[in-house]
């Protein structure tokens, strides 16, 4: 690339502040814009290698907090204080009301039920029956393709592998459990190790792609609603209906009756998830706690559950099927992202359920305050009060 137009770039050290100065010069020569509030950060640049490139700055977003949230999980136990990022105005409050119903009616029920990240590569024959002859023989020697992925990690453990034929190709598609990590990186790693393994071991050889695009990754698939990609998720409580109506003005058959509406409608429109918004509570927190905010493209699809009880209480359950996110590696470590997590108690080993169990929970918080706002009418009206720039 000319020389002119090149961003500028340290072999020696591309983290220090002085590098990230002389790129925002370099835009600002280029834009006009001199990045004046962007360049103003207090973190240690020392901290980001592993997170970002071509280093500029900081980008600062609001964060508020919810709750408190009552959680009886088997990891997360207690009252917990929601960390939320987001410049939606109104839902940090929408999710604090719904956590005052979850924390009103004694504490939302968590279970992770089960957890895998997968890598899926694609191997390439001559004929469907070549396609077939191979899958029988992964099957048989699955137990050194384990050995050679596992070797390359510490953590990571391969589970089992699916696969599906595909004219003559063959779709195998890893599970791994990953620790405290979200995993991407490491059964990536893990599953070229195998791969090689095959094409080496394989008679006669065998080609191979290593994501036939079956992970699936960063995009919602139905595939990941079956066979949980990250960690499979519920959170559930049965709401009395005197809370809701103190807290929501709303009636738990009413509530009922819209959720049958709401059900509909996205069956009809093919949402990938059935209740008001995981997607705001998912991407709120993601961003706090430093997960991979594009990961929320799996992470918001799921169910949204509720039965009406005999007594008039509601029973609601929010089930997340591809729920991807960690307490170690990728971004957790970053100095304001360690202390959101840090006020979750989610630091330190063994707390990746714990953490996946709050975020189920908050999901179930913002659709009970959501959907009770649409059917009360303050959706529109909080919005106008709380939400808009004046
Ligand atoms: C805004 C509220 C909560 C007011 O609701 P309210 O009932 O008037 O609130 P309240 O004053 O009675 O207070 C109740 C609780 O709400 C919280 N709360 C209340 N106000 C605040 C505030 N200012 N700051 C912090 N917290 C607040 C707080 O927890 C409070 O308890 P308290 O602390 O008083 O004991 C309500 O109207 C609401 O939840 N609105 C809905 C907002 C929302 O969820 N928006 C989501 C946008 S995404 C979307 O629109 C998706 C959609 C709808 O398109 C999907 C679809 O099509 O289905
Ligand atoms: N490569 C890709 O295709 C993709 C990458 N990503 C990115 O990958 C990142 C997530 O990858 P991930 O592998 O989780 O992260 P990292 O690679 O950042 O960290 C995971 C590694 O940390 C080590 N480790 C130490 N202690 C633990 C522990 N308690 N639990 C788990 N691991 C531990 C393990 O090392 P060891 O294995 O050596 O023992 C593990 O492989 C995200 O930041 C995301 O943005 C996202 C999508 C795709």
């Amino acid at each position: 690339m000319r020389d002119d137009i090149r961003i500028p770039r340290s072999k020696e050290n591309d983290y220090t502040p002085e590098m990230a100065t002389e790129r925002r010069k370099f835009i600002e020569a280029k834009t006009g814009e001199p990045m004046t509030l962007t360049g103003q950060y207090t973190i240690d640049t020392g901290v980001l290698p592993g997170n970002i490139e071509n280093f500029i700055g900081i980008c600062q977003m609001p964060v508020g907090v919810a709750g408190p949230l009552r959680i009886n999980g088997e990891d997360a136990q207690g009252d917990f204080y929601i960390p939320l990022a987001t410049t939606e105005g109104t839902l940090v409050a929408s999710y604090s009301r719904g956590m005052r119903v979850i924390t009103e009616s004694g504490g939302v029920t968590t279970t992770v039920v089960e957890q895998y990240m997968q890598r899926a590569p694609a191997f390439l024959f001559d004929n469907a029956r070549e396609a077939r002859a191979f899958g029988e023989w992964v099957k048989e020697n699955f137990d050194n393709i384990k050995a050679a992925a596992e070797s390359t990690t510490s953590v990571g453990k391969l589970k089992h592998i699916h696969q599906w034929s595909v004219a003559k190709s063959r779709y195998l598609r890893f599970n791994y459990t990953t620790g405290d990590a979200a995993g991407q990186n490491m059964v990536g790693k893990a599953t070229l190790m195998a791969c090689e393994w095959i094409k080496r071991n394989y008679p006669g050889g065998a080609n191979y792609l290593l994501s036939g695009n079956m992970d699936t990754d960063k995009k919602h698939s139905h595939l990941n609603m079956l066979h949980s990609r990250g960690k499979r998720v519920i959170a559930e409580l049965t709401v009395k209906k005197e809370v809701l109506k103190a807290i929501m003005g709303v009636d738990t058959k009413m509530l009922a009756k819209a959720t049958v509406l709401a059900n509909t409608g996205a069956l009809m429109a093919g949402a990938a998830y059935n209740g008001p918004h995981a997607a705001n509570g998912i991407a709120s927190l993601f961003i706090a706690t430093g997960q991979d905010e594009a990961n929320v493209v799996e992470s918001h699809a799921g169910l949204f559950t509720h039965e009406l009880q005999d007594n008039g209480d509601i029973y609601l359950a929010v089930t997340l099927p591809s729920l991807i996110c960690a307490t170690f590696g990728g971004g957790t470590a970053l100095p304001t992202q360690r202390e959101c997590l840090n006020m979750l108690g989610c630091v330190g080993k063994g707390k990746a359920n714990k953490f996946a169990e709050i975020v189920a929970a908050t999901v179930l918080a913002g659709d009970i305050s959501l959907g009770c706002a649409v059917i009360a009418g303050d959706w529109v009206s909080s919005h106008d009060q709380l939400g808009r720039n004046r």
